[in-house]
């Protein structure tokens, strides 16, 4: 593997499953990293990426190098050939070349702005990385799309063991506009394996065609989770309404009461989570989100182990 972006880096993602649950039996057998360094660069908060990411670096031997550029960094201008006499103090051309110089393999958070579509979706951000570092990117999470997040997704569904698994990626509340990278990138790493898939939404928060081709949209919450064996909670803001926050009519909180419609479902969600808000306490008590999290682990090595072993 050359970068990690999207699903589409990977020859065989459903290969990435399986060796990374290998390496959940054995995590400190291959220690390929040694005298190798990772650097992780946000531009936005995180737990779970940042302490997966870094501990899946250690357990191949890697050293890291953490620098949160939203708060420790100068204040970085995105736009080529912009002329900078404004509040913007380094273009993102010389701070991601000159970063790439100082480690071997280099992740990178950034968030959309949710302001423009085309802006958003063109991933300026990790793109102007890609193109300007001289080692392998990994997104850890960008604009439109959250690759080791569904990795670790998909590792999870893998550990339950269910046979063509009715899945349903259902919308819920919350008191602020998200991103649709967590919900476009589960949708397009599903698609690798044998579920059913069921898009559950309220009008108007369908994703990008791209995304949901072959995908059943159902706007019934309750119709969607008859029967479902895994309900991935999470919440995004209009694909097509950008920006906007639309009314939504119905309660979509998921509550004890609509997982007593599924198949014994597992109630899954990437976290940070609103409690009482996306999904009620005892919704979040009972599910496999730890599971998940703790999975965010393995995903993160087998991508780095499989960068490495590509460097050798
Ligand atoms: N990395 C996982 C999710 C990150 C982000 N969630 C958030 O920003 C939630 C923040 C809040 O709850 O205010 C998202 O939805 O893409
Ligand atoms: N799920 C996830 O990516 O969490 P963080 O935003 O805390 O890294």
């Amino acid at each position: 593997m050359q970068q990690f972006l999207s699903v589409s880096d990977s020859e065989d993602p459903g290969s990435l499953v399986k060796k990374a649950l290998a390496l959940k039996k054995d995590p400190f057998g291959n220690q390929i990293g040694k005298n190798k360094t990772l650097g992780l660069v946000f531009f936005n908060p995180s737990l779970r990426t940042r302490m997966s990411t870094q501990k899946a670096a250690m357990n191949l031997g890697m050293n890291v190098m953490v620098m949160n550029i939203d708060k420790d960094g100068w204040k970085i201008e995105t736009h080529d050939g912009a002329i900078m006499d404004g509040d913007n103090q380094e273009h993102i051309k010389d701070a991601a070349r000159v970063m790439s110089q100082y480690v071997d393999v280099l992740g990178v958070r950034t968030f959309p702005a949710l302001k423009s579509r085309e802006e958003d979706y063109s991933e300026n951000v990790i793109n102007q990385f890609v193109k300007h570092s001289e080692v392998p990117i990994i997104s850890l999470e960008s604009a439109t799309r959250h690759p080791l997040q569904s990795l670790a997704d998909l590792i999870t569904i893998e550990e339950l063991g269910i046979k063509k698994p009715k899945v349903v990626l259902s919308w819920a509340p919350h008191p602020r506009i998200l991103p649709q990278a967590v919900s476009n990138s589960f949708l397009e790493w599903i698609k690798i394996t044998d579920a059913e898939v069921t898009l559950a939404c309220p009008e108007g928060y369908e994703l990008d065609d791209q995304f949901i081709d072959g995908v059943t949209i159902c706007h019934d919450q309750d119709k969607a989770f008859e029967g479902a064996d895994i309900i991935y909670a999470k919440n995004w803001s209009s694909y097509h309404h950008y920006g906007q926050r639309l009314e939504v009519k119905q309660d979509w909180t998921i509550t004890s009461d609509k997982m007593a419609l599924t198949n014994n479902g597992k109630f899954m969600h990437c976290l940070p989570i609103r409690r009482n808000v996306v999904a009620t306490d005892e919704v979040i008590d009972h599910s496999i989100v730890y599971q998940q999290a703790k999975n965010r682990e393995f995903s993160a090595q087998v991508v780095l182990l499989e960068i490495l072993e590509r460097m050798k």
